[in-house]
């Protein structure tokens, strides 16, 4: 599976403010950017923290590139993954819409009831993991679905267990021309973060977009 992880991020590396609310960030060429990479997935992955902060529809905005998808013989939109260790996606989230194929990954501390809810809203529960998703797994379990090209937008959380997975291919990162700052507030990769061992990357192009710089890393 080839994971590709895209992100915008303030100067000073915030995904979001400590209110963890959503910020644009990129502007409109940007956007249009980020259609254009979920138009050749085959899913788009996010945390729950980014469904309970943004509640996304991770679908594609531009017309055209739903036409050219169905000229593939693919579906209209990539599917939707949530990485939820205890399913706390709300039933009511956009991405539970009918629009495209929702998967939840849940760990086995998921409770029934919960899933039963999530399932009888559409989605399609993958277990993975005992307590918390297990990412290694899950893209095991996504593969077998069909998805062998998966995007991930966030948040911070996600990005730093798929880093210290060793599992992200590639990296897109538009670096906004703003600063959020903020002990507190979301940044590209959280987590318990790293010691030694730090991942390098390897920068592949530097592109002005917008009013910022797009950075592209293979990792
Ligand atoms: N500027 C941007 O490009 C984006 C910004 N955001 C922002 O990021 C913030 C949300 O990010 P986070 O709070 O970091 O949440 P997140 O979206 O990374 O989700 C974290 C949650 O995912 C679940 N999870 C399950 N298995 C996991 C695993 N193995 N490793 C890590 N998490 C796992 C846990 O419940 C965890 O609390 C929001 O403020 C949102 O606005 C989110 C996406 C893109
Ligand atoms: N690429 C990018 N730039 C920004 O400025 C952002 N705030 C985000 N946020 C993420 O974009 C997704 C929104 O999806 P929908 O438009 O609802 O389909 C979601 O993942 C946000 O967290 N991204």
């Amino acid at each position: 599976m080839h994971v590709h992880v895209n992100a915008a991020t303030s100067v000073d590396g915030k995904l979001s403010s400590r209110r963890r609310e959503q910020i644009k960030i990129s502007g409109d060429d940007d956007f249009a950017r980020v259609d254009e990479i979920r138009a050749t997935t085959d899913a788009v992955l996010v945390g729950v923290g980014t469904v309970l902060a943004d509640d996304p529809h991770l679908t594609l905005d531009d017309d055209e590139l739903v036409s050219a998808r169905e000229a593939r013989g693919e579906p209209p939109h990539p599917a939707r993954v949530v990485a939820d260790s205890r399913a706390r996606t709300p039933t009511d989230a956009r991405i539970l819409d009918d629009e495209a194929t929702t998967y939840v990954l849940v760990s086995a501390a998921a409770p029934a009831d919960r899933r039963a809810d999530l399932e009888a809203s559409g989605a399609v529960i993958v277990e993975a993991g005992e307590e918390r998703v297990s990412f290694p797994e899950a893209c095991d379990a996504l593969e077998a679905r069909g998805v062998e090209r998966l995007m991930v937008e966030g948040g911070g959380e996600v990005i730093f267990s798929l880093f210290s997975d060793g599992l992200v291919d590639e990296l897109s990162l538009y670096v906004g021309s703003m600063v959020i700052g903020g002990r507190d507030a979301p940044t590209l990769a959280d987590g318990d973060g790293f010691v030694a061992d730090f991942p390098s990357l390897s920068l592949r192009a530097v592109e002005r977009v917008d009013d910022g710089v797009l950075l592209t890393y293979d990792c």
